[in-house]
């Protein structure tokens, strides 16, 4: 039995927890509210970020960092703008030779760096793997088939980790592409804020399946340009989960764009969100990036422009479509 550490006591944090201890782990789940992991032990449910779920009693819970050291491999789960300060957090006690998985979907602001970037800064010489793919948190902790990538600079040490941290529930596909299994799930949150404004305005089926071709065609030129293999990008990580995000309500990124759709404002819409929405987060962090790497991605753009710089929906969606016709590949 293996030590699995969990960072993040938020809807994917104890989903994943509750994948760990199906997979035979010992698991320890850290959360950053303390009433958060109060309510894991106590009656083992996490009602604020995981309703309506009962947790495996022996998941346990600490708000307290250095509880998780010793563990033999972590989980960083916590939202990808707080994976900095968390790492920082966790430097002075981190303890050598702990694999780190990264769970969390995001590009970081300011910087556009990609989150093993990020941690790279801060926890210097640890081994990094990546775990990402068409996973809502609801129905993992369900124990519902899902199935998702878990890359890692080397194939043979992804195998290993596949075998903690998998389950026949929770099927893990290994890749030695850390990279390209992290653009994917960042940028899909994007995209999937254009497909809900799609579906709000009510463009029709056709639009979003156009938004979605579209959407990977842009995800892999920026994958391909950080040095990503486009087939990464065509897999649980990328493609997998840009086709779930989407196409449901229930994807926090997808419904704050049928609001937007609607005619709601990002201020009411997120004011009244305790759920990270990372496409928010990350439409102007990828725009940096591309800008940085010369890769034209006017979807994302055009979510930019209407989250962080006031634009019109109407006068974005008339400029995207009046662009020229161009070849398709
Ligand atoms: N919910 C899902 O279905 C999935 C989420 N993810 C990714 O997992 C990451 C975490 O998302 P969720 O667990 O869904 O979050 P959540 O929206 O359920 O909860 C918010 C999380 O943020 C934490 N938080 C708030 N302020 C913080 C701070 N200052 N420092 C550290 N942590 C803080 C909270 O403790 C909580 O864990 C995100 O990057 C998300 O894209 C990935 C796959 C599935
Ligand atoms: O990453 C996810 C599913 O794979 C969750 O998506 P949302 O953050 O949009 O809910």
């Amino acid at each position: 039995m293996n030590k699995v550490g969990v960072i993040g006591a938020g809807a994917w944090g104890t989903a994943l927890a509750c994948a760990m201890q199906r997979a035979g782990n010992e698991v320890l789940l850290q959360a950053y509210e303390p009433e958060v992991a109060e309510a894991i032990n106590r009656s083992h449910a996490n009602p604020i970020y995981l309703p309506n779920t009962n947790l495996n009693p022996n998941i346990r819970a600490t708000s307290d960092l250095i509880d998780i050291i010793g563990s033999d491999v972590i989980l960083m789960v916590a939202p990808a703008q707080h994976v900095r300060a968390t790492c920082k957090a966790l430097r002075p006690i981190w303890k050598k030779g702990t694999p780190l998985l990264i769970c969390a979907k995001g590009i970081e602001l300011d910087s556009g760096l990609i989150m093993s970037e990020v941690v790279g800064e801060e926890l210097p010489d640890v081994e990094i793997g990546i775990l990402s793919g068409p996973t809502f948190a609801i129905e993992v902790a369900n124990a519902l088939p899902s199935a998702c990538t878990l890359a890692m600079k080397e194939m043979d040490r992804a195998m290993i980790m596949a075998k903690v941290v998998g389950s026949s529930r929770f099927r893990i596909y290994a890749s030695d592409d850390i990279v390209g299994a992290q653009i994917g799930g960042a940028v899909k949150n994007v995209l999937a804020i254009a497909s809900g404004m799609a579906s709000g305005k009510g463009f029709g089926d056709n639009a979003r399946a156009a938004l979605i071709t579209r959407g990977i065609s842009e995800l892999t030129r920026l994958g391909v340009a950080k040095g990503a293999k486009p087939e990464t990008l065509m897999g649980l990580s990328g493609m997998g989960d840009l086709t779930l995000t989407c196409n449901s309500m229930q994807s926090r990124n997808f419904s704050l764009g049928v609001a937007l759709g609607h005619g709601e404002k990002l201020e009411d819409i997120l004011k009244v969100r305790k759920a990270v929405t990372e496409g928010v987060f990350t439409a102007r962090s990828v725009c940096k990036l591309a800008a940085s790497l010369h890769v034209d991605m006017p979807i994302c753009k055009a979510v930019n422009r209407i989250l962080n710089e006031g634009a019109d929906i109407n006068e974005v969606v008339d400029d995207l479509l009046a662009r020229p016709f161009r070849e398709e590949i």
